[in-house]
């Protein structure tokens, strides 16, 4: 059976954390995604988080009118990011969980305790023709909540999988992975398109592209880091050819 083709979602994110350290107009994350688009980005991501620290309103806009490719707007499950999500009407919305004192998305969604608001938001996000994912963590409840909320999309955040093999923890590492695996399995049984995100290098990029049921990968943070010492274009085609690499192993 052929595979899914594995997409590349480029998040533009921490472009907009270095312009706005010094206040200025540049770098421009709007800029960084059509160069990530022309160096083979499948779509842009971009995270419009409730304190503005890195993308900001106009940068949405800008990159919805500008992009020629799909748009997957990260969003907290509030009413003001509702109303300019619909405003913006992009390709997608990703709900993820929000918490102001935090350096990083640092969990996934309570879609156990938020299921009835969240059912609200999938639906209405829905009505508006934009496709909605959940940004969950990596279990078979998670998943069972987020198929009776009535998302099409589960997006699985990687972060505990990354941070260990970053640290070398390889048992905990494996743990972590074999946790997604089980999740992924899980989610494609019953429907549901699988993405995954958050803390992914080109060693982790490439070991996931071998799970199958992975139709988009997320990556932001790495490829920026990257980016200052490789540019972008490189560091995008680096992680392509590892993600090729690792879905050439996929069974
Ligand atoms: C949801 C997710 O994992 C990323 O979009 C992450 O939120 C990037 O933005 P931050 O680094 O501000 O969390
Ligand atoms: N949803 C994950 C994402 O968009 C990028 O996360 P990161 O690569 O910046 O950690």
């Amino acid at each position: 059976m052929p595979l899914s083709p594995l997409r590349l979602g480029v998040n533009v994110d921490h472009v907009a954390t270095l312009r706005n350290a010094r206040g200025e107009t540049f770098p421009d994350p709007v800029r960084a995604a059509l160069l990530a688009i022309e160096a083979g980005a499948d779509g842009i991501t971009a995270h419009l988080r409730e304190d503005r620290r890195h993308i900001r309103d106009d940068d949405m806009v800008r990159l919805k009118q500008e992009i020629s490719t799909p748009l997957n707007f990260e969003m907290a499950a509030t009413e003001q990011m509702l109303d300019i999500a619909l405003r913006i009407r992009p390709h997608a919305a990703c709900l993820v969980p929000e918490r102001r004192t935090e350096r990083t998305t640092e969990g996934g969604l309570d879609v156990l305790g938020g299921h009835d608001h969240l059912r609200v938001f999938v639906s209405e996000l829905a009505r508006g023709g934009v496709r909605v994912s959940l940004f969950i963590e990596p279990s078979s409840e998670a998943v069972e909540a987020a198929r009776s909320i009535g998302a099409p999309v589960v997006e699985f955040h990687t972060g505990a999988w990354c941070h260990a093999a970053l640290a070398g923890e390889t048992q905990r590492a494996a743990a972590e992975f074999a946790r997604i695996g089980a999740a992924v399995l899980r989610a494609s049984g019953l429907g549901l398109e699988c993405h995954a995100g958050h803390g992914l290098d080109f060693e982790t990029a490439e070991a996931i592209a071998a799970l199958p049921q992975i139709a988009e990968l997320n990556i932001g943070h790495f490829l920026v880091s990257e980016a200052v010492f490789i540019g972008l274009g490189p560091a995008i085609k680096k992680m392509r050819a590892a993600m090729n690499a690792g879905r050439a192993r996929a069974k």
